[in-house]
């Protein structure tokens, strides 16, 4: 049989001699191992092509060099090795080198009385560049919770004294009838309206860090919102989440801040933009309030 020898297209001169941005493959399934979970990812694996003359990158390089991030955990370390190898296997060709990971991060949260517990699962990106030999990394956390309206809650709680005027002008007060209207749906005849929200985090990392502050970032984010969605529920969970919600009534404006102020605290972030969506029941369009912080200067 003659050995015929494989066309390499990539390898011929492109027609029109133009440097590309961002070449490379997006939506690769990998594994990826992070704090002991194996988690099913996908990847988008790029560089520049900076020389404009070459017709095509080399997709099957980047490919290959995903494996690494198969049995390592992932860190920024990993991260920077998988891409000095996406520009060592693109000599000539390329000067900036891109990866970024998106998977569904399981952590296991208690019940908030009983002694249960549940899986809750958190969308995240993992962003790695490598750019005029600067290393960065960024992550993107999507954290669900449940915020009550402020302004709907001093609305109905106007409503039950309008109803508890209603029903006792004129009457002696007696405790046990009072207690009774408290119990029966007169004693909440309005009810504040509370929606499923969404913080969506953009974090840039400090250089030099050995772990990826993911779990910290999801932990800081849900204590400074007070109100993350639950897992496991029995009726003791629920009433506590009850007392929680009106304990922590929120616009959109004031999670952002809240927001704002912890990851502020929080190690390892140099720099962030978040967006707080709060899906509103009250509406059919959705409460949405932004913040950054040091985003343009880091
Ligand atoms: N550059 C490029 N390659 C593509 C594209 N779509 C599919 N491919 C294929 O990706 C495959 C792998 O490309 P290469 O990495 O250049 O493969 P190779 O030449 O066998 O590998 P090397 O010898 O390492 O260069 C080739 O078969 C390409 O046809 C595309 O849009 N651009």
């Amino acid at each position: 049989m003659n050995a015929l020898t494989l066309p390499d297209i990539a390898a011929q001169a492109s027609r029109q001699a133009l440097p590309l941005e961002w070449v490379g493959m997006c939506g690769i399934a990998l594994p990826v191992v992070f704090d002991g979970q194996r988690l099913s990812a996908r990847a988008d694996a790029g560089v520049s092509l900076n020389d404009g003359e070459a017709r095509g990158i080399h997709m099957s390089r980047l490919y290959l060099a995903l494996e690494m991030l198969e049995q390592e955990n992932l860190t920024p370390a990993l991260l920077r090795h998988v891409l000095q190898r996406f520009l060592d296997s693109h000599k000539g060709l390329s000067n900036a080198a891109y990866l970024r990971i998106h998977a569904d991060l399981l952590l296991k949260r208690p019940a908030l009385i009983s002694p249960l517990a549940g899986w809750k699962s958190y969308p995240i990106t993992v962003e790695a560049r490598f750019e005029n030999a600067v290393f960065h990394v960024e992550l993107k956390i999507e954290v669900s919770y449940s915020s009550t309206c402020p302004c709907s809650a001093a609305l109905s709680r106007q409503l039950i004294q309008q109803q508890f005027i209603d029903d006792f002008a004129n009457k002696p007060l007696q405790h046990a009838d009072i207690l009774a209207w408290l119990g029966s749906s007169k004693g909440i005849v309005a009810t504040p309206h509370s929606q499923r929200s969404s913080a969506q985090l953009r974090l840039r990392l400090d250089d030099y860090l050995d772990d990826l502050p993911l779990i910290a970032a999801i932990n800081d984010a849900e204590a400074a919102l007070g109100t993350a969605v639950q897992t496991a529920v029995k009726r003791a969970d629920e009433q506590a989440f009850a007392l929680a919600n009106g304990q922590n009534l929120m616009f959109c404006e004031d999670a952002a801040r809240r927001l704002n102020l912890a990851l502020k605290r929080s190690s390892g972030i140099k720099a962030f933009q978040l967006r707080v969506v709060h899906a509103e029941s009250l509406h059919a369009h959705d409460a949405v309030a932004e913040s950054r912080w040091n985003w343009e200067a880091a």
